[in-house]
């Protein structure tokens, strides 16, 4: 738990009202979705509780607040609740002091976006083949794809000539994609990321980067996770936590 997180909750029974001055994000650790506004809210020094829910069996109150009944969810001392992973994290950038994760310039915050629309091609891409993965398919394809998805998202850094995708300093698109590093084990990419030079530096620097630092999880964790998960097992949902 860190200074600006109240406690950590595992999610079962309904919660009350979120207390003024603070902001609850409805999590599970494994989620790389869910990971994003987890390090926005480090990174920005945001006053947040933290209650995981179990996706396998989720409760009836959650789907009360979030019909979708996925995670990441985010829930104001207002009641409103806002959702999509992309969405919360560009709320709480917009909406909270601290440092400034996107560009204020025009110029510059297009160019992240574009950056970002790629990040989701990434991201969706890997996300199938891990639901390929799951159920028993030939990952020949996606494998090839994920390969060139990811030499591209490489070359975005050669030809950027900065160790960030956003210039110099860390910014809302790392942490974006930085949760899908993270968990290359379980995307089945670890071998294919360590021939891409710029996208391991750019790793090898996130890791040292406080947020993320306090998020971290090893790799042979998410390595047992992804075991359960695959055997659907209802461990798997609360898995460590
Ligand atoms: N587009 C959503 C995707 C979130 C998502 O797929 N979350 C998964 C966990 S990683 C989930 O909640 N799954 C539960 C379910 O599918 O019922 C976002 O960016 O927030």
């Amino acid at each position: 738990m860190t200074g600006s997180e109240r406690s950590l909750r595992k999610g079962s029974s309904k919660p009350g009202p979120v207390p003024e001055g603070y902001v609850r994000l409805y999590d599970m650790r494994f989620c790389p979705y869910a990971h994003r506004p987890r390090l926005i809210l480090l990174a920005k020094g945001i006053k947040h509780e933290i209650v995981n829910i179990n996706l396998i069996n989720k409760p009836e109150w959650y789907l009360e607040k979030n019909p979708s009944g996925l995670v990441p969810a985010l829930e104001l001392s207002t009641g409103d609740v806002i959702t999509e992973s992309l969405i919360v994290s560009e709320y709480l950038d917009e909406a909270y002091p601290g440092p400034k994760l996107t560009p204020s310039d025009p110029l510059q915050k297009a160019k992240q976006k574009i950056i970002l629309e790629y990040i989701g091609q990434v991201t969706s891409l890997l996300v199938r083949l891990l639901k390929a993965k799951k159920s028993n398919q030939d990952l020949t394809e996606l494998k090839a794809e994920a390969n060139v998805k990811l030499q591209k998202l490489n070359e975005i850094l050669v030809n950027n000539k900065t160790p960030y995708f956003g210039g110099e300093d860390v910014s809302m698109s790392d942490y974006m994609i930085y949760p899908w590093f993270e968990r290359a084990v379980l995307f089945d990419v670890t071998e294919m990321l360590s021939q891409m030079p710029n996208l391991k530096k750019w790793s090898d620097l996130m890791i040292q980067d406080p947020a993320v630092k306090q998020t971290f999880i090893a790799p042979d964790v998410y390595a047992g996770f992804s075991k359960l998960y695959f055997q659907e097992s209802h461990e798997a949902a609360d898995y460590g936590l």
